[in-house]
């Protein structure tokens, strides 16, 4: 058996607008999804993931007579529940030119699921090493997260950027513009994270800032004025000054906002961040509901959170230098 691990993120600045070619700066948080590979004699896919919110389950499908999976939940929540996963399988089966091959797949994650943190990303990019490197193929870090990326855009109906991707593969703090990824240096950041219990539709919500930006022009600018957003994040990143960074960041939310994507625990979550003096708070990956990141070196934002209503969880997290870690 072959098992790797994979950092979700936090954007600190441009998620959504990244779709459309503007920059955006994800970072690399030490909240991971490990994923176990082993080869099986025949051609089926296994897979258990006990974190899936289904509480838990096990799932057997594939082969030549394309069985359906055997389990009592509807089609939607199924594709939603195994998609990553399924295409993250077809890509290890397609790098390695091994398209008849089965696997057990075992998930277990840290990482919320379709709460911002990209959850979607860590198991694809997990997945992707440990099944190749179960058939004895070693990738490099880029080659796994355009690997994921293609997962990711395949899943997300070819609505996705390489931001959470490159950024799980890799680790860190980085910068995505277009094709064009990289590693950027970033200051030890106080992130503070609020989560609702929730969870956004990550497809559906892309689709929804698409349509917009499609629909009026004032919305298409205000997907370029998030670039400029990020541009000046990335001063500020450099100089490490966090309380730019800060007023940078809600600005942001503001944008993301006003482009419908927050939700009323969201806002109630950064309210919270800012009334508690935090030095800024935005919401974080496509919304609708889940996580909210803030920056505040002192505890006062997470006991403030702690205490908002529609907030159940609040906790500090460590930015990950290692992006995909090979445990087996
Ligand atoms: N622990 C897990 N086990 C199995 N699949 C997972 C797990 N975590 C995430 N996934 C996959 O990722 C999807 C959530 O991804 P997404 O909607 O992009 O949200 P996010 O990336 O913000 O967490 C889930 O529906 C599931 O397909
Ligand atoms: C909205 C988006 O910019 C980020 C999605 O992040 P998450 O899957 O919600 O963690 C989409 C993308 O970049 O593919
Ligand atoms: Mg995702």
């Amino acid at each position: 058996m072959a098992l790797s691990s994979a950092p979700g993120k936090v954007y600190l600045f441009g998620e959504h607008a990244v779709v459309y070619g503007e920059p955006a700066v994800p970072c690399a948080i030490e909240q991971r999804a490990r994923v176990g590979v082993e080869r099986r004699d025949d051609e089926k896919i296994r897979v258990e993931a006990e974190d899936l919110s289904l509480d838990g389950f096990t799932v057997e499908y594939g082969g030549r007579t394309e069985d359906e999976p055997d389990i009592d939940v509807s089609e939607s929540l199924l594709a939603a529940a195994t998609g990553y996963v399924d295409e993250a399988i077809s890509q290890v089966r397609s790098v390695t030119g091994e398209e008849d091959v089965g696997f057990d797949v075992t998930i277990e994650s840290d990482i919320p699921l379709g709460a911002g943190l990209g959850s979607s990303a860590a198991v694809a990019v997990a997945a992707i090493d440990a099944g190749t490197r179960e058939l004895g193929t070693t990738l490099e870090a880029e080659e796994i997260a355009d690997r994921a990326f293609r997962t990711e855009y395949e899943v997300q109906d070819g609505q996705a950027s390489r931001a959470d991707t490159f950024c799980s593969a890799t680790g860190g703090a980085v910068r995505v513009e277009g094709d064009d990824c990289r590693t950027i240096d970033a200051p030890d950041l106080p992130i503070v994270i609020g989560f609702d219990g929730g969870a956004g539709d990550t497809g559906k919500l892309v689709s929804a800032v698409r349509d917009l930006r499609a629909e009026y022009e004032f919305a298409s600018n205000t997907v370029d004025s998030i670039g400029n957003i990020v541009r000046n994040g990335e001063q500020a990143l450099e100089n490490g000054d966090v309380e730019e960074l800060g007023r940078l960041m809600n600005f942001n939310h503001g944008l993301l906002s006003a482009l419908g994507v927050s939700s009323r625990s969201l806002d109630a979550m950064v309210w919270a961040a800012r009334d508690a003096d935090a030095y800024g708070a935005k919401l974080t990956g496509s919304g609708g509901g889940g996580c909210i990141v803030a920056l505040d070196p002192t505890e006062a934002t997470e006991t403030a959170l702690k205490f908002t209503p529609g907030c159940e969880d609040a906790f500090r997290a460590e930015l990950a230098d290692e992006g995909v870690c090979r445990l087996e």
